[in-house]
């Protein structure tokens, strides 16, 4: 399923904070949003899976309107994983990655075996089996995720919107989840602060800045020292992976802190 946003433009609180955002995700291509902090890719996520409803502009799910669509479609067709994902459930593991499943039902009381085994294989693809019983409220910001992870894989969705997934999470699951999510061939857009996962795994890389993607394409092209420097105010030098070659950066910490907003003096 295709993903297009054809300049979106979002505003909170009163001000717009994403200008005429455009993207299109093929089928099956992995996007990375890269950005400094408070950029509006939290935000243009939040337009994508039909929370922000974008002032201007166009949000496609393989061709429809995802502000035409109902909300419950809208919930088949994209699962989300966020920062904010109900950190205030009340229930056990099993029971929040059953949530997963309601966008197929009509409310509760729904659950099939089907539904369970899903459950079941998915807590299993996130290393979380041992957690099925225990209280959603009383794990680790870590394990949280990778029931929210489970969670958003037993929607069978086929659009995934990931923010910042790998917050929270040790190297090694980092790695997993990233793999696990190349791997199920689903259209996926994340926001991430990792250029180097980003880089590593993601088909194409939209940059954010001050609300407007400034660079757009595959992270060879797009993560390039000079992207870099004059969007995040870093200097960053271009390696290659010693395995498979994909692009490896490497941060100085000899440019002075300033904000990308700031004049930078040679
Ligand atoms: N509910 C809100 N009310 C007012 N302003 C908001 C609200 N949510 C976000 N903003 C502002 O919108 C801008 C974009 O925020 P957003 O969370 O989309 O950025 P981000 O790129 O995801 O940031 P980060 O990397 O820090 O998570 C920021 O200036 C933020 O302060």
């Amino acid at each position: 399923m295709n993903v297009v946003l054809d300049r979106v433009s979002v505003a909170v609180g009163g001000r717009t904070v994403v200008h005429e955002a455009s993207l299109r995700v093929e089928s099956g291509r992995f996007l990375g949003l890269v950005g400094p902090n408070g950029s509006g890719k939290s935000t243009l996520l939040r337009a994508l899976y039909r929370v922000l409803r974008p002032h201007t502009g166009t949000v496609r799910l393989a061709g429809d309107d995802a502000w035409r669509l109902p909300p419950r479609e809208v919930a088949r067709r994209v699962a989300v994983l966020t920062q904010e994902s109900g950190t205030d459930f009340d229930l056990d593991v099993l029971d929040v990655v059953l949530l997963g499943r309601l966008p197929h039902h009509g409310g509760f009381g729904g659950d099939s075996a089907r539904d369970l085994a899903l459950v079941r294989r998915a807590l299993e693809r996130v290393g979380a089996s041992a957690l099925a019983d225990r209280p959603f409220a009383a794990l680790s910001g870590g394990e949280r995720q990778r029931v929210l992870l489970a969670r958003a894989l037993v929607q069978e969705s086929q659009v995934l919107v990931l923010d910042e997934p790998t917050n929270h999470l040790d190297i090694a699951f980092q790695l997993e989840l990233m793999r696990l999510v190349g791997g199920l061939g689903v259209t996926t857009v994340a926001a991430l602060h990792d250029l180097n996962l980003a880089a590593a795994h993601c088909d194409e890389i939209a940059v954010l800045r001050d609300g407007r993607v400034t660079a757009l394409g595959p992270p060879d092209d797009v993560l390039t020292p000079e992207v870099i420097h004059d969007v995040f105010g870093v200097r960053a030098h271009l390696l290659r992976h010693p395995v498979g070659g994909r692009p490896l950066i490497a941060f100085s910490d000899d440019t002075p802190v300033v904000t990308p907003h700031q004049e930078h003096t040679p």
